[in-house]
């Protein structure tokens, strides 16, 4: 409360994946503190939460969307306004790893941009006995996209935290990119 409004920044988020991924349990590990082990499928709930960051606080406002399929349309709510996307699969389900896929193409369709500021995220770490997609897959994966990746247990609260910090990043660094001299960066 005593920050200055003038050193808030506020930012919009939007949590994407195939249904049952724990789009919502990280959300509600995240904000909420605590872990939900029953499973309701979700309309659509936003969430608020102060996150404090390279000494700026920001003020994001986090929307859990409802599961995704092949079939969903990205509707513009989804990509209007919103500054970076938590792209979800579970390591236990090789098919919702394909998803975020599609979802990531409706994304840039949707856009018309190349590259958009997201996190991908393979949540479910502790069903390793369940394990359908290597750390590797998902490494190669993000980073074909340029992406930052961390693999989460929203059940153990495991890098639950981490992904807000590192979207965060992302957004600062499509919002500032480096002034760029030793090539790699994305050029659009
Ligand atoms: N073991 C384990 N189970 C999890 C984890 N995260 C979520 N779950 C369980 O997976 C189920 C689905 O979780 P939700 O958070 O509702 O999934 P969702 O992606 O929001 O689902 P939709 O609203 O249908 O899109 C629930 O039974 C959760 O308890 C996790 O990290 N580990």
């Amino acid at each position: 409360m005593s920050s200055s409004a003038a050193n808030q920044r506020q930012r919009r988020i939007a949590v994407l994946g195939a249904r049952a991924v724990g789009k919502s349990s990280l959300v509600i590990q995240f904000c909420e503190n605590h872990f939900v082990d029953s499973y309701y499928p979700t309309i659509e709930n936003t969430f608020t939460k102060t996150i404090k960051y390279r000494g700026h606080e920001y003020v994001v406002e986090i929307m859990d969307t409802a599961g995704q399929d092949e079939y969903s349309i990205l509707s513009s709510h989804h990509a209007s306004s919103v500054h970076g996307y938590v792209l979800v699969y579970s390591i236990a389900s090789r098919s919702s790893l394909d998803m975020i896929k599609v979802i990531r193409d409706k994304i840039l369709d949707f856009t018309g941009l190349d590259n958009v500021p997201c996190v991908i995220v393979g949540n479910k770490s502790d069903l390793n006995i369940q394990r359908q997609v290597s750390q590797e897959e998902g490494k190669e994966m993000a980073e074909q996209w340029n992406s930052p990746t961390v693999e989460t247990s929203a059940k153990h609260n495991e890098n639950v935290a981490k992904i807000f910090d590192m979207l965060i990043a992302e957004i600062e660094k499509a919002n500032n990119p480096p002034s760029e001299e030793k090539g790699g960066c994305i050029v659009s």
